[in-house]
């Protein structure tokens, strides 16, 4: 559940206020948020993800206000209840597929066993490198490790940034479809920010920033 109202933003050292809409997602809600380049649409997922702290408003998860909660709290919040689709991908290079999601696992302070992560790595099609070093694998099968390292603690949230912009059309709709299946399970919440118009028809809530 995520709940916004009069949130607004500024970056240190610059003049310009960003104000964005109010947001209302119940239990397993998704939404897409779209916008030209440069709108604020990362600087809004960073602001749900707690990265950034608003200048003014409140900033609902789960009933949390997370605008409120001390750095050490919120790295706590972050890592049981959020998950990250990043623009860049945050594998570790040198150790292999599973071995990240090892890390994953141990760095959200929680417990997954084994078998779970396997259930995941088929569930996306990414039980033939599993031994594999991040930098040997494909393209494809880097963006589908990013969506694994993203819900391998079960978040009650899934923020994803520009997860189809480089991907061909299949691959885009396979990356949608994964993202609201993986959310599904959990009855999470997923925002997916983008430019990207093909990933509209996928979505019933959207918002135009
Ligand atoms: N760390 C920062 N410090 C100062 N200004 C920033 C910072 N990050 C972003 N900005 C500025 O804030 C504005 C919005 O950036 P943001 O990345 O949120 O836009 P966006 O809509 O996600 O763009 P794109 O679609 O190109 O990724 C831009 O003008 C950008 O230069």
């Amino acid at each position: 559940m995520i709940q916004t109202d009069n949130l607004t933003f500024q970056y240190t050292n610059k003049s310009q206020t960003f104000s964005f809409p109010k947001i209302d997602l119940k239990e397993s809600e998704s939404l897409l948020i779209l916008g030209k380049s440069g709108i604020g649409k990362t600087t809004l997922l960073h602001l749900l993800a707690g990265l950034l702290r608003p200048k003014t408003g409140a900033l609902l998860i789960n009933n949390t206000d997370i605008s409120n909660l001390s750095n050490s709290k919120l790295d706590a919040f972050r890592g049981k209840h959020i998950g990250l689709v990043f623009q860049k991908k945050h594998a570790i290079p040198s150790l292999s597929v599973f071995e990240n999601l090892k890390a994953r696992v141990y760095f959200c302070n929680t417990k997954v066993s084994d078998n779970t992560i396997d259930e995941l790595l088929k569930e996306l099609d990414l039980m033939d490198c599993k031994q594999s070093k991040v930098n040997e694998i494909s393209e494809g099968q880097l963006q589908r490790l990013g969506i694994a390292l993203s819900v391998i603690h079960n978040p009650q949230v899934i923020l994803a940034d520009e997860p189809t912009s480089s991907l061909d059309d299949e691959n885009c709709k396979t990356v949608i479809s994964l993202l609201k299946k993986q959310a599904k399970k959990n009855n999470a919440n997923l925002i997916v920010i983008t430019h990207d118009q093909r990933i509209k028809s996928f979505f019933q809530n959207t918002i135009t920033l």
